[in-house]
């Protein structure tokens, strides 16, 4: 856990080193590109294991990745995402890749279509701090937000929270990695009900519990 805390943070400096002096976009071309043009850009899929991943999340990576080989299960890449970005919002990312790697949500999704499941393996770095030493409980929110979202998405298409009821069971060490389970219920009509717990990769300690209500956007309405 402290290695992989000390790694992203040794990135963290490497990369401030760069950063002094001019604006992001100037000091990198690609930042450029993508904030001033519309030039198409390949995404990067963060769902795959970087230097900053533990041990424990590499094993359960590669033990998902075994569970892919039959079909039952598919790993998500983080790119699916970025379907829904405009190419006006292109610097647009979303919020928990927003981070680099190691410093914040480190994660991978799969998903079981035949059981409308996802499982999430997720590694909260030391950006995401709340009480020292462990996970701000608004991280936990966020990364459970944006695994049973997808678990709704894939079934529902374009989805948004309406309501997320969270409880805290126990803290989360930081730079640990915990299994967010996320299960789809029920749908009636455009909504969608899910519920989801958050264990410890051994599965012995149960963090969280949390349901969700996602419903589905109705083409006819205005968001705005
Ligand atoms: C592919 C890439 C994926 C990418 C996936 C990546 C995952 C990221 C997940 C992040 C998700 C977010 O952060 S989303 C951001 C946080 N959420 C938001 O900002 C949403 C703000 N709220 C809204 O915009 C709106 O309330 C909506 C869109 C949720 C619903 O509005 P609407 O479409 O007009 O629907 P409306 O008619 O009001 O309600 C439809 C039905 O739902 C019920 N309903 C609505 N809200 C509630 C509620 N809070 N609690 C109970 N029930 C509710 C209504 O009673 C009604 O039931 P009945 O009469 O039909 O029975």
């Amino acid at each position: 856990m402290l290695r992989s805390c000390t790694a992203a943070l040794r990135t963290l400096r490497a990369l401030r080193g760069r950063r002094e002096g001019a604006s992001p976009a100037a000091r990198d071309p690609v930042l450029a590109r993508r904030w001033f043009s519309t030039e198409k850009v390949i995404p990067k899929d963060h769902a795959l294991p970087n230097p900053s991943w533990s041990k424990d999340l590499r094993l359960l990576f590669d033990q998902f990745m075994k569970k892919c080989e039959d079909g039952s299960w598919e790993r998500l890449p983080s790119y699916k995402n970025s379907k829904l970005v405009k190419e006006q919002l292109s610097q647009a990312q979303l919020f928990t890749r927003g981070y680099e790697d190691g410093l914040g949500f480190e994660y991978v999704i799969f998903y079981n279509d035949d059981e409308k499941r996802t499982v999430c393996l997720f590694q909260g770095g030391p950006y995401l701090q709340g009480v020292p030493g462990f996970l701000h409980g608004g991280a936990i929110a966020t990364m459970i937000d944006a695994a049973v979202g997808m678990c709704a998405a894939i079934p529902g298409g374009i989805v948004m929270t309406a309501n997320l009821n969270i409880n805290f069971k126990r803290p989360i060490p930081l730079c640990s990695v915990v299994v967010i389970n996320s299960q789809l219920d029920k749908i009636e009509g455009r909504k969608l009900f899910l519920s989801c717990t958050v264990r410890s990769a051994d599965e012995k300690i149960l963090y969280s519990e949390a349901t969700g209500l996602f419903i589905k956007l109705d083409p006819e309405k205005s968001l705005i």
